[in-house]
């Protein structure tokens, strides 16, 4: 495949990493760390979308709602409830310093700090060896890497709807930047996408006073997980104010009298939903033009194509994040850019194969949905034969004083067997709480090791140890309690 083109006799770089997303930074990070020369590339913003556009402002703006729901409801407590009043300017304001006090982490300064030489600009492969970099700064510099990384990240897809130019949309990359503009909350927010992000930005404008209605194609939101998670979900919108629209298709949008317009299918029939804003969160698209690919033959469909090891079509070009999927998320961004790169820099001696099975993931919804392993619809699809354990959250005594009780852990296991194919937690801090599982699944520790582990009292964290005191009180062995009520009748006479 490469002898169309002229390999350099000797390179600039041992690696090249094209994207400063949570997927180049830790690809450059371990290059350095072990001595290679390694320049990154970042056309936009250090850090990538989940520092300035995706999970950093969204988790900041999702605490400010959280309160101010906490405000409205404040009897739940035993305060007085009261509207909470505030400046919007201020809430935006909180997210962009946050933002700024995480960017140290990620900066130019930091990395070059840590040895990697880091280059701003568009960078564009122009032979599978050679990379051209068009500079902020106006230059234009080509540099040859024995290995290439390509991090490119995702960016929000946006559907062919008619109208939409007209109307005007938000996505999660125009949302903040638009939002600073703002004196309030958007009045009618039209949110198309019930999943992650869909579910997380409605529930935190409704929350904070936006007219929220979520429109989803299919019948439930958060469809990726089981249909009882999809409920609570769907419960907890519904209760923040969100008007909840499954099984409706998007068609079209229109000015009508002034008013923009979704116009929806439902059951054949048309429906008109009237919006001030529109945003856009119906997935992301893997960054797969206008960089070289193309040109130079490497495959892709919806997300690059690479083999198990992330290798995509050239022997020294690799690819982790969100453009390589198939999860998109900033801790399987990191835990692939290990892969590719330690493939990249010593795939000619070893390589090494990323797993997926023990990959966690959050939906910061109120309560939080997290998830590890398989659900059940996950393993119906894989034909795995499972035993469910659900322990409900409002028999936790934690739970209870919390006023939170609306959730439940629930544990897949082979029948008979403690072993744990999978975990969804339900609940408040459901993220934190998960890992005791991840932990427990990566290690192959059971449930039986979690009975017998002391939790303290009182916390969230207990009900863990109480759904495997569910699944040992469904597998008590009866033969030996037979043989223990016999011992203790004898011990009385
Ligand atoms: C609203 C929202 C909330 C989210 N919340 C969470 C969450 O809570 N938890 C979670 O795990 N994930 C979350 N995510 C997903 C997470 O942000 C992504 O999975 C993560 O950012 C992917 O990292 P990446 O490095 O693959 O890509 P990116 O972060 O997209 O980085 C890719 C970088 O490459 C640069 N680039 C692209 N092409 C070129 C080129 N040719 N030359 C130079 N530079 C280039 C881009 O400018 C970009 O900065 C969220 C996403 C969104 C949008
Ligand atoms: N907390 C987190 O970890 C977190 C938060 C946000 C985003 N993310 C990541 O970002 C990715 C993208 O999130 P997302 O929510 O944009 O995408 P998604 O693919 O997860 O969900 C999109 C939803 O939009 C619906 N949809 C698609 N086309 C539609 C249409 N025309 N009209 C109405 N509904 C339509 C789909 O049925 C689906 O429910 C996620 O897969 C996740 O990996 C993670």
């Amino acid at each position: 495949m490469t002898k169309r083109w002229q390999k350099p006799k000797k390179f600039d770089r041992n690696l090249i990493v094209i994207g400063a997303g949570s997927a180049g930074l830790v690809s450059s990070l371990i290059g350095a760390t072990i001595n290679a020369k390694v320049t990154l590339i970042e056309a936009g913003k250090m850090g990538g979308d989940c520092l300035n556009y995706g999970c950093v402002p969204s988790k900041a703006l999702i605490k400010s709602a959280k309160i101010a729901e906490q405000m409205q409801h404040a009897d739940r407590y035993g305060l007085t409830p009261v509207t909470p009043q505030f400046d919007f300017k201020a809430v935006i304001k909180r997210i962009e310093d946050i933002i700024k006090t995480i960017e140290p982490h990620d900066s130019v300064e930091r990395f070059e700090g840590l040895g990697v030489d880091v280059m701003q600009g568009y960078a564009r492969l122009r032979d599978p060896w050679t990379v051209e970099i068009a500079r902020n700064d106006g230059e234009t510099q080509t540099l040859t890497g024995k290995a290439i990384v390509l991090a490119t990240g995702a960016r929000p897809f946006v559907p062919p709807l008619p109208g939409l130019e007209e109307t005007g949309y938000l996505t999660s990359d125009t949302l903040w930047e638009e939002m600073a503009k703002r004196d309030a909350v958007p009045e009618k927010l039209i949110v198309l996408g019930g999943g992650p992000i869909g579910c997380e930005l409605s529930q935190s404008f409704a929350r904070l006073g936006s007219q929220v209605t979520l429109v989803e194609m299919v019948d439930r939101v958060m469809n990726i997980e089981d249909t009882d998670v999809s409920e609570v979900a769907a419960q907890s919108l519904t209760n923040s104010g969100v008007d909840l629209r499954c099984n409706h298709k998007a068609l079209r949008t229109e000015m009508q009298s002034g008013t923009k317009m979704l116009i929806v299918e439902q059951d054949g029939k048309e429906v008109s939903l009237p919006f001030d804003d529109l945003l856009i969160a119906v997935g992301r698209a893997a960054r797969l033009e206008g960089f070289g690919l193309e040109e130079l033959g490497i495959k892709f469909g919806r997300t690059l194509e690479t083999d198990k090891h992330l290798q995509a079509t050239f022997p020294h070009i690799y690819a982790a994040g969100d453009v390589a999927g198939p999860y998109q998320l900033t801790h399987n961004a990191s835990h692939q850019a290990w892969f590719a790169t330690v493939n990249a820099l010593f795939g000619r001696f070893k390589k090494f194969k990323p797993s997926y099975e023990f990959l966690p993931w959050t939906t910061f919804l109120d309560p939080e949905i997290a998830h590890v392993g398989l659900n059940e619809q996950q393993a119906r699809n894989e034909g795995v034969t499972y035993e469910v354990t659900k322990y409900h959250l409002d028999d936790l005594d934690r739970a209870i004083a919390e006023s939170a009780t609306q959730g439940f852990v629930k544990v897949l296991t082979p029948p008979g067997k403690d072993k744990i194919l999978g975990v969804t937690i339900v609940g408040q801090n459901a993220g934190e709480l998960l890992t005791e599982f991840t932990l427990a699944m990566k290690h192959g520790l059971g449930l039986g090791k979690i009975m017998g582990t002391i939790h303290t009292y009182p916390t969230m964290a207990e009900a863990n140890k109480f759904a495997a005191g569910d699944w040992r009180k469904k597998h008590k062995p009866e033969w030996a309690l037979k043989l223990l009520e016999r011992y203790f009748r004898w011990a009385r006479s």
